[in-house]
């Protein structure tokens, strides 16, 4: 005999995951007759711990499988056996995964491999280029080929699935669910200042000049790219007006190179990560944003914020439509020239400092969990 309630299992391993998943594991907790089973793999072990704490998240299994300089093939055979093995005593009814990390994909192949069915929440993203972003970008072509339930965020997205053949009604165009955090975060610290009262001080310090704000982390970056970006915020920071506020990524070939190239300076505030709500209040505060992350790309146009993409292509092509960013790459002249060019022509700061939201409204997190209800509804025979 079936169970009642049906089980989802949810595996998830990043900040970036946990970020775009707690609307998502929210909204299907409000279902009675769902029982959701969070799995966190721990591949980014304190980034990811950071939000699972803001957002309230306790996870059912926790497998901790973060090694120091860990390869990506170890990594990636640790977390197949150890999701396997979970799957095995939890026998769900579904998995979920998110995005394009090295967790989702085994969770979408430990689930495959039992026959598990797989919804995939933010598919459809792709840059056309296996190498870019790496490998992120063959993790989301593995999982869309083994789901059976496609939540794109944009049209663009759903467009590119169908592109590969997957049924037009396996895909559901439901914006991203990174809106739904970043509106929500937004509203608690309004709400509630003290959940980013650590910026304050850095706030007071550099009041009265133009802040820049700067993450980067992409594998494709961390040779060349970071250092010429490095040398082109040295640049930047000469111009008295100019503050650069970099949260710095944890992965530490960034931290040295940083160490080299970017001297101290005055109107350069390096700090360690922030945790989300922290984050959200530095994109308020900025005046532009310099960043080769993906969440970022969806979240500064959501809020108005001129972003320069320190990548040689996206699969964010919406932002850029939108014209609230811009594709720079990793040149320095080219980053300094574009950063200046905002900086000296109101005019064109203007024309990228809209507030668009290309990416979402907010609401995805409650259609994604209607359609996994509705699911179960349509598939479970009478
Ligand atoms: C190749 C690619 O594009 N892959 C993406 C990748 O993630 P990413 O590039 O978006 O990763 P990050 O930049 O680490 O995270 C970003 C989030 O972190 C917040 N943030 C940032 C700095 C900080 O100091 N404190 C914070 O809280 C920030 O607001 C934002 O929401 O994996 C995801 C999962 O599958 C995919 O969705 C997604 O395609």
């Amino acid at each position: 005999m079936g169970r009642i309630r049906k089980k989802l299992f949810i595996v998830f391993g990043t900040r970036p995951e946990a970020i775009k998943l707690f609307p998502v594991i929210r909204a299907l907790s409000n279902s009675p007759e769902l029982e959701t089973v969070t799995c966190v793999t721990g591949q980014h072990r304190g980034l990811l711990d950071q939000v699972l704490g803001i957002a309230g998240i306790r996870p059912d299994i926790d497998l901790n499988l973060m090694m120091h300089g860990q390869s990506l093939d170890s990594l990636s055979a640790r977390l197949l056996l150890a999701i396997g093995a979970e799957l095995d005593r939890a026998q769900p009814d579904r998995v979920i995964v998110q995005g394009d990390t090295v967790s989702a994909m085994a969770g979408a192949l430990a689930a495959h491999y039992r026959r598990i069915p797989v919804s995939h929440v933010e598919a459809g993203l792709r840059s056309g280029d296996l190498l870019q972003p790496w490998p992120e970008e063959a993790n989301r072509r593995i999982i869309a080929a083994l789901a059976d339930q496609h939540f794109a965020p944009t049209r663009a997205a759903a467009a590119a699935l169908r592109a590969e053949n997957i049924a037009s009604e396996n895909i559901h165009v439901t914006g991203n669910t990174v809106i739904d955090a970043l509106f929500e975060t937004r509203q608690r610290i309004r709400a509630d200042p003290s959940l980013a009262a650590g910026l304050a001080g850095i706030a007071r310090a550099l009041a009265g000049q133009r802040i820049v704000l700067v993450t980067s982390h992409r594998r494709e970056n961390l040779d060349a790219g970071i250092a010429a970006i490095a040398s082109a915020l040295a640049r930047i920071a000469t111009r008295p007006d100019v503050a650069v506020l970099f949260p710095v990524h944890p992965n530490p070939v960034i931290g040295s190179v940083l160490d080299t190239l970017l001297p101290a300076h005055p109107r350069i505030v390096r700090t360690e990560p922030l945790d989300y709500p922290h984050f959200i209040r530095a994109l308020e505060l900025a005046d532009i944003v310099l960043s080769d992350s993906g969440g970022v790309q969806e979240e500064a146009p959501a809020l108005g914020k001129p972003l320069l993409v320190l990548r040689e292509t996206t699969e964010r092509a919406e932002g850029i439509a939108a014209g609230t960013a811009r594709l720079v790459g990793t040149c320095t002249d080219r980053i300094v020239e574009e950063v200046c060019r905002l900086l000296d022509e109101p005019a064109a700061y203007a024309a990228m400092a809209q507030a668009h939201s290309p990416f979402g409204d907010g609401q995805a997190a409650s259609r994604i969990a209607a359609l996994i209800r509705n699911s179960f509804n349509t598939s479970v025979p009478p």
